[in-house]
């Protein structure tokens, strides 16, 4: 399978990474908004392009992986790219998934490409798990507890804020929630009950920092609804002190069953992660396998990870998967 990679970050890094892992795919080219000669990647051989260029390569790219930042780059990019390529991405807005599909949907259909959406962790893997234990259990509640780590969606919508130069978001799952949800309370709690958020941020000379705490702590979507605290720090104590990024979690669904529902039952699903990009690149990559499965059967239109089937996202053949995964 060729892989194109579109956008050049944290998330884009990984991908690189990830396909190097996956003998049945290589990477054919990177494409950047930026000057590419300024772009500097891991593979040699391998040519970093401007974005403008990425169309001339539809007939030699199986798969678009983008990479770009869920605020503002994937709602404009993913779309645009669906009517050229088979695509997946990791959008993670998750308020607006839906307007986010029907305008891929609209652009894969007409181009009879597909593109798999909200890939990754979170959405992605913990969304599976939240149906799979909803669907298991019909009669129960469960919970998603993120962290303590650092959120990429959350620090690349930090660092599109006029002024800011970088920055670092940190979840942080509030300690007494946790408790109660695993000592089997079955608490309901708010969102701002069961996370707070810490931003740590590299402002630009000059820059008013009374707005741009502000502006991250009123962020529908994002801050709104969660007790923030914002730390300006220099760019010599982000580097020293917030170079890593890594996250983790857990989604766990406690649910009931029997004539009185007297039997309880707690399902949990949990990830711990050194390099949050890297572990979300490997996700895209197994779906980028399926996608462009997907496609050669003739499916076309926007999926989400509920549309495709766990098999194809394995390089292994149904045979060697029911000998040794079943
Ligand atoms: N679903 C999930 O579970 C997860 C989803 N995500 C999503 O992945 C998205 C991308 O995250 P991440 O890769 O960390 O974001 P980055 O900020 O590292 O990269 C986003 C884009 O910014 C541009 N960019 C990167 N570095 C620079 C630079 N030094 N100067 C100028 N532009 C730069 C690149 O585009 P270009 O090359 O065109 O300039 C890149 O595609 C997040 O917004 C999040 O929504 C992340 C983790 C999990
Ligand atoms: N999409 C998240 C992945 C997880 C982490 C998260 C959070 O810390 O709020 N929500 O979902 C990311 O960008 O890292």
């Amino acid at each position: 399978m060729r892989i194109g990679i579109l956008g050049y970050g944290n998330l884009g890094r990984g991908v690189e990474c990830a396909v190097k892992q996956n003998p049945d795919m290589e990477l054919v080219a990177v494409f950047t908004r930026r000057n590419p000669e300024t772009v500097q990647i891991l593979t040699p051989g391998v040519p970093v392009l401007s974005i403008n260029e990425a169309e001339k390569m539809q007939d030699q790219i199986d798969v678009l992986i983008l990479c770009g930042g869920s605020a503002t780059d994937l709602p404009v990019q993913t779309p645009a790219f669906a009517k050229y390529f088979n695509v997946v991405d990791s959008f993670d807005t998750h308020a607006k998934i839906p307007e986010h599909f029907a305008a891929v949907d609209t652009a894969a259909k007409a181009a009879g490409k597909i593109g798999i959406i909200s890939v990754g962790w979170d959405p992605g893997m913990f969304s599976l798990n939240r149906m799979y234990a909803n669907a298991i259990l019909p009669d129960g509640c469960d919970y998603t507890f993120w962290g303590k780590g650092v959120s990429q969606g959350h620090s690349d919508a930090v660092r599109r804020i006029a002024g800011v130069k970088d920055a670092r978001q940190y979840t942080i799952p509030v300690p007494e929630a946790l408790e109660a949800v695993r000592n089997g309370q079955n608490p309901v709690l708010s969102t701002r009950q069961k996370h707070t958020r810490e931003c740590f941020v590299v402002a630009e000379e000059g820059a008013d920092l009374a707005r741009i705490e502000n502006e991250i702590k009123t962020m529908p979507n994002y801050f709104s609804d969660y007790d923030t605290t914002v730390h300006f720090i220099s760019e010599e104590e982000m580097k020293q002190n917030h170079s890593g990024i890594p996250h983790g979690g857990m989604v766990i669904r406690s649910g009931k069953t029997g004539t009185q529902g007297e039997n309880q039952h707690i399902i949990e699903y949990s990830l711990k992660l050194d390099s949050n990009p890297e572990f979300t690149a490997s996700v895209i990559v197994a779906y980028a396998r399926a996608a462009f499965r997907m496609n050669q059967e003739g499916q076309t239109g926007c999926k989400t990870v509920f549309d495709v089937p766990p098999a194809y996202l394995s390089a292994a053949s149904g045979e060697e998967l029911r000998k040794n995964l079943l």
